[in-house]
């Protein structure tokens, strides 16, 4: 049944005292809301632009948008879908007002405030470097978050194309460099590993309670991880009941979590990190095992990341010996984060989750971007873990 019929039937049934009247129109309204999952266009004073509407990080950008208040979606790009309506790309958007896509080369930013930017990392570079200088960008993908550009070069095997506005990213990791984020012009958004990793390990290494050598990150990530573009070895029958361990000894996330660990130590940091491939469609879990500074207990790294992040509404630490699942924070923004003694004396494991697509890139890009703009930092964020 379409909107128009449900409410006329719902209207006809009604009363017609002035009371009722205002009363009907509010449910009216509410439902016309509701039909098209939140708020009224109008409403909606910052124009966004996504980039790259047509991949996993954009449309879940698109979904989050809907219960935004004040960001309205005012245009939208892809690459090989341009042309195409959102519906026909993603069904399960189609109930919102949202413009067609377009090639990035006919989009008009005049009238646009800000870009999340969900673009594959090497084209990102090239296409930010054309943007005009008022927007406010908050880009997902890898080309802006390692400072150093040669380190650039060798881990993602070409030369940086925009130096310059290198210089000017920031990096966005929400809840530890929030004043620069309010601040930035240009964010650079976390890659989904480095977010679950970098949450836990930065404030420990911080307040020195453990140790920077021998730290070993065994990570895993859903399918989507990778983006929607086909590729041979995310095929239904390579994923499926197996595990795949890959970019073993060499990750490109390893030099990004080891540069954020190294700010937080004041000295260079090496890790081992293996990430895997496990079939499911979204999730990231990070187990990490640590060896805590001499005469510190694993009690002593939950209490302060229990009191460092007692004020955060998406880090959460998990009553003790509460293991934390992939399962618990699906489709939200939340990482769950817990510590555990290893039988090992002396050592302690942390296990860290996040949904990739939502706090690993989407959800704290639209985090970033509210913090730019000024707003409430959870707005359009309040979304429950779909479990299970
Ligand atoms: N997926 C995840 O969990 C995470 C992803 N990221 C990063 O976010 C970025 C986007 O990732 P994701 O959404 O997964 O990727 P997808 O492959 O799902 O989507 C990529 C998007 O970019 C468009 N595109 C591809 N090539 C070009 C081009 N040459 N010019 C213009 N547009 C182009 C695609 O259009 P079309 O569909 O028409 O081809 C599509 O809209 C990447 O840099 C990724 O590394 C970061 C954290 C986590
Ligand atoms: C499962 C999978 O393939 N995951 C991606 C990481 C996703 C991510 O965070 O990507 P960016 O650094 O590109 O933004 C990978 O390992 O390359």
């Amino acid at each position: 049944m379409s909107a128009t019929a449900f409410n006329s039937i719902f209207f006809n049934r009604a009363h017609s005292s002035n009371k009722d009247l205002i009363k009907q129109q509010n449910v009216k309204s509410r439902i016309k809301c509701s039909i098209k999952s939140g708020i009224e266009t109008s409403q909606k004073n910052v124009r966004v632009g996504v980039l790259g509407a047509s991949g996993y990080t954009g449309s879940e950008i698109l979904r989050l948008l809907a219960n935004h208040p004040h960001f309205g979606v005012a245009l939208m790009t892809a690459d090989r879908k341009a042309g195409q309506t959102i519906s026909s790309v993603f069904p399960h958007l189609g109930t919102q007002n949202l413009p067609d896509l377009i090639a990035i080369k006919d989009a008009d930013f005049s009238d646009v405030d800000a870009v999340f930017c969900c673009l594959p990392h090497g084209t990102t570079q090239e296409i930010i470097k054309g943007l005009p200088k008022h927007l406010k960008i908050v880009d997902l993908s890898a080309d802006f978050r390692l400072r150093d550009v040669s380190e650039y070069e060798e881990w993602y095997g070409q030369p940086h194309r925009a130096p310059d506005l290198q210089k000017e990213a920031i990096y966005g990791l929400t809840e530890v460099l929030r004043e620069e984020i309010k601040n930035a012009r240009l964010v650079a958004n976390p890659g989904c590993y480095p977010t679950s990793i970098q949450l836990p390990l930065v404030p420990l290494i911080k307040t020195n309670l453990i140790q920077t050598s021998n730290i070993i990150v065994d990570a895993k990530s859903g399918v989507s991880g990778a983006g929607r573009s086909a590729k041979e070895n995310l095929l239904f029958t390579e994923v499926t009941e197996g595990m795949n361990s890959y970019g073993v000894t060499r990750h490109r996330h390893a030099p990004e979590i080891e540069q954020g660990l190294a700010d937080a130590a004041g000295s260079k940091v090496t890790i081992s990190f293996t990430p895997h491939l496990i079939p499911m469609s979204r999730g990231m879990q990070s187990t990490i095992y640590v060896e805590m500074a001499p005469g510190v207990k694993t009690e002593d790294l939950y209490h302060q990341l229990k009191l460092l992040y007692q004020d955060e509404e998406f880090v959460v630490l998990l009553e003790n010996g509460v293991i934390p699942r992939t399962h618990s924070v699906k489709g939200s923004n939340y990482c769950l984060i817990n510590v555990f003694p290893d039988r090992i004396p002396g050592r302690a494991i942390i296990i860290s989750v996040i949904d990739n697509v939502v706090k690993g890139a989407s959800g704290q890009a639209l985090q970033n971007l509210n913090l730019i703009m000024g707003f409430p930092e959870n707005l359009g964020l309040n979304y429950l873990p779909l479990f299970p």
